[in-house]
């Protein structure tokens, strides 16, 4: 799913408007049709208190009022004043018997109990809201509040530090918008409300959806040969920890073989890894051989100067297979960003981006420079965290749908490298593994907090539930139920 700025968005609302031969007001009758049918069926007994501005946001939301009252469910409507109101907004007050006019001096007077309807502005707006809209978004802070496409003073595109509603939900229209992601703005729940729009392309922005087409089918006559080897390089004394998860994910990634190779303090890992121990006890010292599809470096490395040595030593004699580099890996390529191979795959939290390309004052300064390296560098990178980032080379950027606070837990991301490791291993294009891996470690954990809570749930528990993310997946794709292959055993399993 694209992800849209206002400037496309509004292309597309015309693009629409063309193709499909209706008006701009159908479309606000179709935007009001779904917005009614998502808030009755969250809010079935609620009544409703809406704010409308002068535009078309605004216009939304009075002909959102007009279907509320019409379904007989008790409904004020209150309209900003204004000089100047769009088309369809002066359409739907002619078709709304009842509604009352306010200004920032005459707040409107709310029904105590109300949900509060945010129609004030959407994408249209062209700079943030001044300080004297503050004592309109303060009466309201504290109940619940549902925006219309945007809480209304946030910008879709940018940071914003003036005044906006800070709304419960918002109900985006055809897609997420990008100051939705930022942390700094608290969009804590948004759902996207598709009203038909017609797509425009594939654009170089995009929301994650429909990952199972990504999937591979493999062969019934697969060995372990052709399922791909994976390489785990990691560990230090007193950080085992992590290499045992990422080779546990791994080992839950569908390739063939899991190869570890960590210091001689490495601690027993589950008997299906192949394990081989350097010489040295505490840090790893020599080369290991590299006879893998594709190898993950970086997992509790530990940043001691022999460390650091090893890496480096091991980058410079790598083969051409495909690389991801985690954790002491980056951080320690942050202190020589010139030995950053091209092609390799970096998957830093925020924090180690900072540390590789400075700190930055904003989530959007942030993904500026993420976007910068990644096609400076010819590199991927994976910004982790709430709605994941993928960087490509060619300046594409998929945000992550899936995964959720619960996964905010120590070793988190060791899964990650373990799950990308092995299905880079079965041969997927680095295009397709990406988006794949991240997606299903998020579904992973968005089934862990459904089962366990967010609370309770943790790293381990992401390993305990990726063979019900991967299910998940294959049943999205059918892949696994339709095979006229299947034995009469295998059927009666299923
Ligand atoms: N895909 C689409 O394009 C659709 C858009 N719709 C709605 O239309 C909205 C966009 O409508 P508009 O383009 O009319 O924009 P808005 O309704 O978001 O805002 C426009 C109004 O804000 C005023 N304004 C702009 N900057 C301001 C500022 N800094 N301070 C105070 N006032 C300011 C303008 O003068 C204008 O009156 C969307 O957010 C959505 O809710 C829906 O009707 C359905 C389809
Ligand atoms: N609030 C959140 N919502 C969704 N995913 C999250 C959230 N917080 C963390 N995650 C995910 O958990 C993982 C944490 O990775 P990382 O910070 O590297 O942890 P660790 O270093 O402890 O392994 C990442 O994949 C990240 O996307
Ligand atoms: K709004």
């Amino acid at each position: 799913m694209n992800i849209l700025n206002k400037e496309q968005l509004r292309a597309t609302d015309q693009h629409t408007i063309q193709v499909q031969g209706i008006r701009s007001w159908d479309l606000m009758e179709r935007a009001a049709r779904e917005l009614l049918k998502a808030i009755t069926r969250e809010f079935p007994h609620g009544e409703f208190s809406i704010l409308c501005g002068p535009g078309n946001n605004g216009g939304d939301g009075l002909a959102l009022g007009r279907m509320l009252k019409e379904k007989g469910i008790n409904t004020q409507v209150f309209l900003l004043e204004s000089p100047k109101y769009s088309e369809d907004n002066l359409e739907n007050q002619k078709l709304l018997e009842e509604f009352e006019v306010f200004n920032l001096e005459k707040l409107p007077e709310l029904w105590p109990d109300s949900i509060i309807i945010d129609a004030l502005y959407g994408f249209g707006l062209r700079t943030g809201l001044g300080i004297e809209w503050k004592a309109l978004f303060e009466k309201i802070e504290g109940r619940t509040c549902l925006a219309i496409d945007l809480p209304s003073g946030l910008l879709a595109d940018e940071l914003t530090t003036s005044p906006y509603v800070k709304a419960d939900i918002v109900y985006t229209f055809h897609c997420p918008k990008k100051a939705f992601f930022a942390p700094e703005h608290g969009i804590e729940s948004f759902e996207i409300i598709d009203i038909g729009l017609e797509k425009v392309g594939d654009g170089n922005y995009q929301y994650l959806a429909d990952v199972h087409l990504l999937l591979n089918q493999p062969s019934r006559f697969a060995h372990k040969g052709t399922l791909g080897q994976a390489l785990l390089v990691g560990g230090s004394k007193g950080m085992t920890g992590a290499i045992d998860l990422a080779t546990k994910a791994a080992l839950r990634g569908g390739c063939g073989i899991v190869k570890v190779y960590g210091p001689g303090c490495t601690p027993d890992l589950p008997s299906e890894a192949l394990v081989q121990r350097d010489i040295n006890l505490e840090y790893i010292k020599q080369t290991p051989t590299i006879d893998a599809k594709t190898t993950a470096i970086g997992i509790g490395m530990g940043m001691s100067h022999n460390g650091q040595e090893a890496l480096l030593e091991f980058l410079s004699v790598l083969p051409p297979i495909p690389l991801v580099l985690d954790a002491d890996a980056l951080n320690i390529l942050a202190k020589h960003p010139e030995k950053i191979p091209t092609g390799a795959i970096l998957t830093p939290h925020p924090k180690e981006l900072d540390r590789i390309v400075g700190t930055s004052k904003s989530s959007f300064e942030r993904w500026e420079k993420a976007e910068k390296l990644a096609k400076k560098k010819g590199i991927y990178l994976i910004v982790k965290g709430a709605n994941t980032h993928i960087f490509f080379p060619d300046g594409k950027i998929l945000v992550n749908s899936s995964g959720n606070y619960g996964m905010a837990k120590g070793g988190s991301g060791d899964i990650l490298t373990g799950l990308l490791t092995a299905i880079l291993a079965q041969g997927y294009p680095i295009e397709k593994a990406l988006p794949l891996g991240v997606y299903l470690h998020g579904l992973a954990g968005d089934i862990a907090a459904e089962t366990l809570g967010h609370d309770a749930m943790n790293a381990g528990d992401i390993l305990t539930f990726l063979p019900d993310a991967w299910k998940l997946l294959r049943r999205r794709a059918c892949t696994t139920s339709k095979y006229p292959r299947r034995s009469t055993e295998q059927r009666e399993l299923l």
